[in-house]
């Protein structure tokens, strides 16, 4: 898809109302995936339409799932059973979406089909061999096109073996990736992290019927999937998505006099540090209605326009709020002072290389910053940067919605390129946005 349309966002004074945020990216995602290799029909409430979890739905579909959207918006999933997948006619396309490449690579590492997958540009240029190699492992033979990236050919393992893994990098999607190629693989395969990343995958399996063991060792947090269970279909209440609300808290933080309410937030202590660090800065935030719903605690947030500070933000933070150093790095331009951030290498393989993104997008808005190999130094002076730069967003949602966000309360209007990336992740996000009180067009 060759995308080239442009936004901008003006200075925009106060945001105001109640704000739905869609559903959960790696939720939705997982939804449909588990939903197809489970026994029934699986509905699916409140799941995010965004572009990354539309390929999911299509390649699921191409493999033999039957999905289907009602007029009430709740999506159906007649799953195939562990194991019952189907060969595609055709390549599957991933789209800009690494959950999807990277989850579907481990449930076909594990089904005896041979599978061809690719992406778009961005995607084509993410590292697989972090999943490539442990399914190998395994007995599946992936194929990458040079420097392990897409396209690539999965043919699964006939008689898949499991493994006991040490992850080499703080990733949910190859943990997932790995606990997935467990579930038709005989005996029990096992992962182990040494930082805890996000743990849908784990809670959401049990929910559909696994038994899922996790431990924690001198070793790490070891995770234990028991192979060739039967999944049975569930319903799933997708909660609305942290690592989106996170723009709209972060505009209203920044334009005094704002106060928004956010319902039905998912609050996932593994997915919630953008909140913890924005507090730490001086955020006014409060979370109303705790609650758990489905599995997954959620809450409804309400943020007023604060005053902040900048802080220095523990590394080991770092896989709970992996998505929200771009839209924090712009909380810290409005802050007093200096906003350390380390841990960040992760950062340089996602939708774009997002640490020189977010270095070169702040410069150009007149923001002193310095980034390291694995670190960002935010300095700002508590009132609103210059602004007026032209971002460019190498297709990446959360570069692109971190800047409109800057624009909203810099002093001159930020423009951001390619911003159809948006509708990956948060579909209406500038209508949503604008209906606040927001200026972008
Ligand atoms: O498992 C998931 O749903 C995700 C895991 C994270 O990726 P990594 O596992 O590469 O850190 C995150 O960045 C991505 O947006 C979604
Ligand atoms: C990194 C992201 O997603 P993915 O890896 O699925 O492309 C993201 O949404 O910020």
């Amino acid at each position: 898809m060759t995308r080239h349309s442009s936004l901008s966002s003006t200075p925009c004074g106060s945001l105001k109302g109640t704000f739905k945020v869609p559903g959960d990216k790696s939720i939705s995602h997982r939804s449909l995936m588990f939903g197809a290799l489970a026994v029934g029909e699986t509905r699916v409430f409140g799941m995010l339409e965004g572009e990354d979890v539309l390929a999911t739905a299509k390649a699921m579909a191409a493999l033999g799932a039957k999905i289907h959207r009602d007029d009430d918006g709740v999506w159906h999933v007649e799953g195939r059973g562990i194991g019952g997948l189907c060969e595609p006619e055709d390549v599957l396309d991933m789209g800009n979406s690494g959950t999807s490449a990277r989850l579907l690579m481990g449930i076909l590492g594990s089904h005896p089909i041979t599978t061809f997958m690719t992406g778009d540009a961005s995607l084509r240029k993410r590292p697989m061999g972090r999943v490539a190699d442990p399914l190998a492992e395994m007995g599946a033979q992936v194929s990458c096109r040079s420097g392990q990236r897409l396209p690539l050919m999965v043919r699964g393992a006939a008689t898949p073996m499991p493994i006991r893994y040490k992850l080499p990098m703080a990733s949910a999607q190859v943990k997932s990736c790995i606990l997935l190629a467990g579930l038709n693989t005989p005996g029990e395969t096992t992962v182990i992290e040494t930082e805890h990343t996000r743990d849908h995958t784990e809670l959401m399996l049990r929910h559909f019927g696994a038994e899922v063991r996790v431990v924690q060792t001198k070793e790490g947090r070891e995770t234990t999937i028991v192979g060739q269970p039967e999944l049975v279909a569930a319903d799933v209440l997708v909660p609305s998505d942290p690592s989106s609300a996170a723009f709209p808290t972060v505009a209203a933080l920044i334009n005094p006099g704002s106060e928004l309410r956010l319902p039905g937030i998912g609050m996932n202590p593994h997915r919630n540090g953008i909140y913890i660090t924005l507090k730490e800065m001086g955020a006014d935030i409060t979370l109303e209605n705790e609650r758990t719903e489905a599995g997954e605690p959620v809450a409804d947030l309400v943020i007023r326009a604060s005053k902040l500070k900048g802080i220095s933000v523990p590394a080991e933070r770092a896989p709970s709020m992996i998505d929200e150093y771009p839209i924090l790095a712009v909380a810290a331009a409005f802050a007093e002072g200096k906003t350390v951030m380390h841990g960040l290498g992760e950062l340089r393989v996602k939708e774009s290389d997002r640490l020189s993104a977010v270095a070169n997008g702040l410069k150009a808005c007149g923001v002193t910053c310095e980034e390291g190999e694995d670190f960002l130094i935010v300095e700002g002076n508590g009132s609103a940067p210059l602004g007026g730069g032209t971002i460019t967003t190498h297709f990446d949602h959360r570069i692109a919605m971190s800047f409109l966000v800057m624009g909203m309360a810099a002093q001159q209007k930020v423009t951001v390129l390619d911003a159809e990336a948006i509708d990956t992740s948060f579909p209406g996000f500038a209508t949503l946005m604008n209906g606040l009180g927001a200026g972008i067009s």
